[in-house]
């Protein structure tokens, strides 16, 4: 028996020792010994004083006290400690035994299990606070974790979701779960629609791999309906920037003259057409309205439209404007060079204003822009390939210069396919009520006005005038008759447009004034207009003390044309 408990003694990962009475070893064990690095031979039989300094065996001897679970560090080792007194029948003391137990490991695992608790914490609040949508299932599929993200995301409540197979959610596509389950591998960004709410979602999914063994697999949702609406809103707004560049339809040009929709018709017919296209008619007739409700009506309408007045800049400008450049290719060129605005207008429309104005030079460029569908930028060799839908526009007459010499003929031909002639407004003055009406209407939302009509006898005034400046001139005119109304008053009358008046008559005074007819004799009608357009031109200026937009206004031109009047007539 002795020997057998010797054996479980040498077994036990207790460390013990035993004294006798007088404080000699009696028990040593195998854990004793691992604990101490000191042989039982060498401790067995010698005072415990000897063997081991700083014991607490002589004062259980002396007291006869009990010490139990004192813990102590030994080193790096932590142990609990239990000492106790042996007492024979009568209560003496007999000896005193110690049991140490090394506690590190455990004493380690409790502060793992703490920080793996910190850890868990921080993770569950991670989890629970995310945005990003995250569900994990086990092995075979089934849903065993979801966060509140995620059933907001999908709109199914966590008992609808946990214990049910990964394809619970799924409205459309395939569970990232279950392939990342078939494959072990991680699936990233596929497109899925999920729950009773339809969300548009990306998902990402990982396996779970636990010592080299699939668990499961964690998936994240990502809604995206916000990014996919938000991108549609963008799209809408971009489209609606483009429409801005090309403002007009032909749901804004008014009329219901018989020639005008004529030529509506004939511009809708051309617009579903590439062919190039000559809007033709005075100033102020509506010309680069009409180019933009043909770009707007083409299939073309969502790319660029530009608009170039071919007569407010010079050659060269017009030329580096038009085609670009090449760095280098004049002093001031900027480095990298230019595109032109033929390149800015690939896949839309570009609207030549003006176009009876171009040098020979350009006019030779602008042919091989229609003959061969490519232009070389100012400076370069390298042809570039386009796609561009011409409009140009002029009020010049073409054929007369092209007879003088100043225009190619062969580029007349070319431009000249689909000629859009645009009656003055003196031939269809059955418009100009409703052009009355339009501009009220445009002139309330920009004034804050609640005006309605005009009255039959200012409407006859109107009438009765040529209007040279078209439609723009009776934009003018009733933009400044409304002006002269009071608040109050919310019909145009005759005492309302006295300007129209004024404007006649200053005109015509300024007219005799200026030009005795007798100095015209012996010149054709065309100086006579010329001198007098100049004169009249130069007293204009003059009145609004060389203030363009004032003075344009007054003469009821756009200030282009008057730019370009001043040029023309060179005055300065
Ligand atoms: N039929 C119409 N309906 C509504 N507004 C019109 C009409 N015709 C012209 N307008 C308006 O008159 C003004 C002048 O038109 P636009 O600039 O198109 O003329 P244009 O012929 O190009 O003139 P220019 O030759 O001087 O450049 C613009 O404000 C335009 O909106």
């Amino acid at each position: 028996m002795r020997r057998e408990l010797e054996v479980i003694l040498d077994s036990t990962y207790d460390a013990m020792i035993a004294v006798d009475k007088h404080g000699i070893i009696t028990l040593f064990n195998k854990a004793a010994e691992r604990l101490t690095g000191i042989d039982s031979k060498y401790a067995l039989g010698k005072s415990v004083k000897e063997v081991i300094l700083n014991t607490r065996l002589v004062h259980i001897l002396e007291t006869g006290d009990y010490e139990l679970n004192r813990q102590q560090d030994l080193g790096n080792i932590k142990i609990i400690t239990n000492r106790m007194p042996v007492k024979d029948e009568n209560g003496e003391i007999i000896g005193a035994v110690a049991v140490f137990r090394d506690v590190t490991d455990i004493l380690d695992l409790a502060t793992q299990i703490t920080n793996l608790k910190e850890i868990q914490s921080m993770l569950e609040a991670i989890f629970n606070s995310t945005q990003d949508a995250i569900s994990v299932v086990d092995q075979n599929g089934i849903n065993v974790m979801v966060n509140p993200a995620y059933t907001e995301l999908t709109g199914l409540r966590e008992e609808d979701i946990l214990g049910k197979p990964a394809t619970i959610d799924l409205v459309e596509g395939q569970s990232v779960h279950m392939e990342v389950l078939a494959t072990k591998k991680p699936i990233r960004n596929a497109r899925l629609i999920v729950g009773p709410n339809k969300r548009e979602v990306i998902a990402t999914a990982a396996p779970i791999i636990v010592d080299g063994e699939l668990r499961g697999s964690v998936g994240v949702l990502r809604d995206v309906s916000e990014i996919i609406k938000l991108n549609k809103e963008l799209n809408a707004a971009k489209q609606i920037i483009r429409k801005l560049e090309a403002k007009y339809t032909f749901d804004d040009i008014i009329g219901q003259n018989e020639l005008i929709l004529k030529a509506i018709e004939k511009a809708k017919k051309a617009a579903n057409t590439p062919a190039t296209v000559i809007l033709r008619g005075e100033s102020g007739t509506g010309k680069e309205l009409f180019a933009h409700a043909i770009h707007n009506e083409s299939d073309r309408k969502f790319s660029q439209f530009v608009r170039v007045n071919c007569a407010a800049l010079s050659e060269n400008l017009l030329e580096s404007e038009l085609f670009g450049y090449e760095e280098g290719a004049f002093t001031g060129a900027k480095k990298g060079g230019k595109k032109g605005l033929f390149e800015q207008a690939n896949g839309g429309t570009i609207f030549l204003d003006e176009i009876g104005d171009i040098s020979l030079n350009t006019q030779a460029k602008l042919l091989r822009v229609l003959q061969e569908k490519e232009i070389v930028r100012v400076g370069g060799t390298k042809p570039i390939p386009i796609d561009v839908r011409i409009i140009t526009a002029t009020n010049l007459d073409l054929e007369k210069a092209v007879e003088e010499g100043k225009f190619r003929e062969d580029l007349y031909y070319r431009l000249n396919f689909i000629p859009i002639n645009i009656p003055a407004l003196r031939y269809r003055k059955d418009d100009i009520y409703p052009l009355v009406i339009h501009f009220i209407k445009k002139f309330n939302q920009e004034y804050g006005r609640r005006i309605n009509d005009i009255t039959k006898e200012a409407l006859d005034i109107l009438k009765k005038h040529d209007w040279p400046g078209n439609v723009r001139e009776l934009e003018n005119v009733i933009g400044r008759a409304i002006i002269n109304m009071k608040h109050c008053e919310n019909v145009i009358d005759v005492k309302h447009i006295p300007l129209i008046d004024s404007y006649i008559k200053y005109d015509r005074q300024n007219l005799v004034q200026t030009e005795d007819i007798n100095d015209l004799e012996d010149i054709t009608l065309e100086e006579a207009v010329s001198k007098l357009e100049k004169e009249l031109i130069t007293k204009t200026l003059k009145k609004y003390k060389n203030n363009k937009t004032k003075t344009a206004r007054a003469l009821g031109i756009s200030i282009r044309s008057l730019y370009y009047k001043m040029e023309k007539y060179n005055i300065n």
